[in-house]
């Protein structure tokens, strides 16, 4: 592996796992031929910062780890820590976004960006009080990704990719340590996907969250993240770990240099072996 600190970002150089998952395992229902043993033995440590992506087959647990490190369904076995405490109910230290911007249809893009405010504590608390920071926040965060004017309209009146921005901006409201996505650009066309690649690596650049992201789409994966990990067929746990060794910010044009066309050939060569099962 390599660890070229202007490559990795505003994560590297820092030594201890933010997010650390020991020997852990995920078994969906009845722990008998009725449920699905979704992940086992598992090992992952993101540090600080880190921007890591997890490609893998399909069904082989990707969903299932967000859901781990989140807290949203407890681990069956082994250990799973974020910031030095131990998972066993869902965080409010997470933003989450999906494929599905999932916005709010009643509401506005300000509501809508503003709804864990009204719904997570503390934050509720402190937005009844006094609404105003919170929405000069919300109106920052859609300024940085394109959308000021936008805050009085509803979802359905934008494009998918204004809403994905949407999605974005509302999993960053209450200004989480640690960013989930799951796919949350599949279902926007190349274009559109990749100028939300540069909003995104502009966001960690500037605010050095650190950020789990996962994705079919391996070009995306080299582009966005310092650091790539490759799931087995199900039950799934991390066979292959390759750094991305390209300096930032990344451009658009990389993805053209040979050296982006390998990283993106060697990640092919082994989830394919992932879906052989060799
Ligand atoms: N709520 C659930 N109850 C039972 N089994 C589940 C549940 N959610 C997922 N599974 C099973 O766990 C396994 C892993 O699912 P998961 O959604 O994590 O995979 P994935 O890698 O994200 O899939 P994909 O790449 O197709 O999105 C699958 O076999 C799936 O059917």
């Amino acid at each position: 592996m390599t660890t070229n600190a202007a490559a990795m970002g505003p994560g590297a150089g820092m030594k201890a796992p933010f997010v650390r998952i020991t020997n852990a395992s995920l078994h969906y229902g009845e722990e008998d031929e009725s449920g699905s043993l979704a992940l086992q033995g598992f090992d992952l440590e993101i540090a600080r910062g880190e921007f890591v992506a997890v490609v893998g087959p399909s069904g082989c647990g990707k969903s299932t780890l967000m859901k781990l490190i989140s807290g949203l369904t407890p681990r069956s076995s082994g250990h799973v820590t974020v910031d030095g405490v131990d998972v066993v109910r869902p965080l409010k230290t997470v933003g989450m976004a999906f494929q599905n911007p999932a916005l709010l249809p009643w509401r506005t893009v300000l509501e809508n960006v503003l709804l864990p405010i009204q719904v997570v504590r503390p934050h509720r608390t402190a937005f009844r009080q006094d609404r105003a920071p919170f929405v000069a926040r919300a109106k920052a965060l859609l300024a940085k990704v394109g959308l000021t004017g936008t805050e009085d309209r509803f979802g359905w009146q934008l494009s998918g990719g204004m809403q994905q921005r949407v999605s974005l901006c509302r999993a960053l409201i209450h200004e989480p340590e640690i960013l989930l996505l799951d796919e949350p650009f599949g279902a926007l066309d190349a274009f559109t996907r990749e100028e939300l690649w540069d909003v995104l690596q502009t966001l960690w650049i500037e605010r050095g969250f650190t950020i789990l992201l996962v994705t079919h789409d391996l070009p995306e994966a080299v582009f966005l993240a310092s650091r790539v990990h490759v799931l087995s067929s199900r039950p799934g746990r991390v066979i292959y770990t390759t750094d991305i060794d390209l300096s930032r910010p990344r451009q658009q044009d990389a993805i053209f240099t040979p050296r982006f066309v390998e990283y993106v050939h060697d990640l092919r060569a082994h989830v394919s072996r992932a879906r052989q099962g060799t």
